[in-house]
């Protein structure tokens, strides 16, 4: 499913009309009518309970206005309140306010304190709550009587449906401009918006629901969009199916290089974690003084003890032997627990210019690429890159701040400066390719904020190259699988999970979604 930003979905609501002669008064009566279905299923019916609705003068008002005379209709007892004077509302909105007004419905305008105070106390008395104050036509920052009417709206305690998408939020980056609506529900029309996956934004939005307006399918589908939810339909299709005859040989065949003294728990995990998701053979290679510990730590896994400069330290005397691995495998991941010592740095340096599989760069092998890129511009296989954002900054030279305010574009710049597929990892991880593609993963919970986690993310998307997997499937496959295994594991408990714990999950994540 393709994901619109403000201006997109304002270029398809104007293609829906010119084009198709689809007007927006019948978009608007979809629209309201959803919202109204909406919170009659949150009400258990709407009959005689009382809703308060808070409009706007933009279409987005007018969504609500629908929504209050729908919700009329079925015997719902309706307040409607207007940000500021009806003589400001325009548009198509300003025709759903005349049939309000003509059936008799009080418009309560909001100018000023004490029409607040007005809102406060019918709040105080309503089932639910209705933002229709902004939606994509939002800008800037919420201030003056509108912030009061949000501050008011959440400060009710009563559950809220937003619509389109929260007032405050900014459609495309999930940031909050000043003060924003908490939502239980988001109703959003024809297509999710990238401020309802990012947080805050998808904290704000609570629940979301896509729901369809009646625009044009070609429109939603349309390939100039190039941001995409991965969901567990698009996951089913890119996973390896599991044939009766498969062999070891079939799950492919994992080479990882990681692990240095206080950080061998990460080339564990890693490498169970492809394991877990389907590798057919995973070597570990680790430095020599490791690899007892190693040995002990895993089972299934092999382990190749490598030359080693100081003790657990690999440097340039160690890439021969992981070139040799590498060459009888179907893709090397490299990073995890590595450590930043110069030896290794300049090992990773020389093994990302000479190796010819897929590779997947993670961690410290991220660490010791940062002012040294041009070398994944020379790989002979697209890269996967997996930062989280610090060490995106590191890579790229952008500061913390931007990358966090706009993870969508910092993730696409990094894959089409780097010339590598970037997985920027974080609640509403972005997989990015060169080509300006990019993908926001919707899977995954806060128990997810524990050392280790990345880790074992290294080794899923591994494992599904080893699989047969191209890295773009991969990346984006890898990324849903992980989240999914997260809230597996974790179930209500959003604190104390521990990354291992992620590892009996993924193939029930697995299993859930080839429906077994
Ligand atoms: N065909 C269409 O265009 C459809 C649009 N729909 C609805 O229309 C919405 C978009 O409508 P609009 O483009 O009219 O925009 P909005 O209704 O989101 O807001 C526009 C209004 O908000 C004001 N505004 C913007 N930033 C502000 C700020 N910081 N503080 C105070 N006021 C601010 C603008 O001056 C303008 O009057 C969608 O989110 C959706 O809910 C739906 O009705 C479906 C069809
Ligand atoms: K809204």
């Amino acid at each position: 499913m393709k994901i619109a930003t403000a201006p997109e979905m304002r270029r398809i609501d104007e293609r829906a009309a010119n084009e198709y002669g689809l007007a927006g008064l019948a978009l608007m009566e979809n629209a309201g009518g959803e919202v109204a279905r909406k919170v009659a299923d949150i009400l258990g019916g709407a009959a005689d309970k009382k809703v308060c609705i808070f409009c706007g003068k933009g279409n987005n008002g007018g969504d609500g206005f629908v929504a209050a005379r729908h919700l009329a209709a079925r015997g719902a007892k309706v307040k409607v309140f207007l940000l500021g004077v009806k003589t400001a509302v325009g548009g198509d909105a300003l025709a759903n306010l005349g049939i309000l007004l003509k059936m008799g419905a009080e418009v309560i305008e909001i100018a000023g304190e004490r029409d607040c105070d007005k809102a406060a106390l019918a709040t105080a008395f309503a089932d639910c709550l209705v933002d229709a104050l902004l939606g994509t036509g939002f800008s800037g920052e919420v201030s003056g009587d509108l912030a009061a009417v949000v501050k008011i709206i959440n400060a009710a305690g009563k559950p809220v449906v937003a619509v389109d998408i929260p007032t405050g939020i900014d459609a495309d980056t999930g940031r909050v401009r000043g003060v924003a609506v908490s939502a239980a529900h988001t109703v959003t029309f024809g297509l999710p918006k990238p401020g309802l996956l990012f947080q805050p934004g998808a904290a704000h939005a609570g629940t979301v629901t896509v729901v369809d307006i009646g625009l044009p399918a070609a429109l939603l589908a349309d390939a100039g969009m190039r941001q995409n939810a991965v969901t567990a339909t698009l996951v089913r299709r890119l996973l390896p199916p599991r044939r009766p005859w498969a062999h070891k040989g079939t799950g492919g065949r994992v080479a990882l290089v990681a692990g240095s003294p206080g950080l061998t728990g990460a080339a564990a995990l890693a490498s169970m974690a492809a394991v877990r998701a389907g590798a057919g053979l995973v070597t570990v290679g680790i430095a020599a003084g490791l690899n007892a510990i190693m040995e002990v730590k895993l089972t299934e896994v092999m382990t190749k003890p490598l030359p080693e400069e100081t003790c657990g330290i690999i440097g340039p005397a160690a890439v021969e032997e992981i070139a040799a691995i590498a060459e009888t495998a179907d893709v090397l991941a490299i990073g995890p627990g590595l450590g930043r010592a110069a030896e290794t740095v300049d090992a990773v340096r020389e093994i990302v210019r000479n190796v010819r599989c897929p590779l997947v760069i993670d961690a410290d092998g991220l660490n010791a690429l940062a002012g040294h890129t041009e070398s994944l511009l020379e790989t002979e296989a697209l890269a996967v890159l997996t930062p989280h954002p610090g060490e995106l900054a590191r890579l790229t030279g952008r500061p913390l701040p931007v990358i966090n305010a706009d993870r969508l574009g910092a993730a696409r710049d990094a894959a089409t400066g780097l010339g590598a597929i970037v997985v920027l990892k974080g609640p509403g991880t972005v997989i990015a390719y060169p080509d300006g593609e990019a993908f926001i993963n919707t899977t995954g919970n806060a128990a997810l904020a524990t050392g280790g986690t990345g880790d074992v993310l290294t080794g899923v998307i591994a494992a599904l190259v080893a699989q047969g997997l191209t890295s773009h499937d991969a990346a984006v496959a890898g990324v849903y699988l992980h989240g999914l295994a997260g809230e597996l594991a974790a179930g209500a408990r959003l604190a104390g999970m521990a990354a291992g714990d992620l590892l009996p999950a993924l193939p029930a994540a697995i299993a859930s979604l080839h429906g077994g």
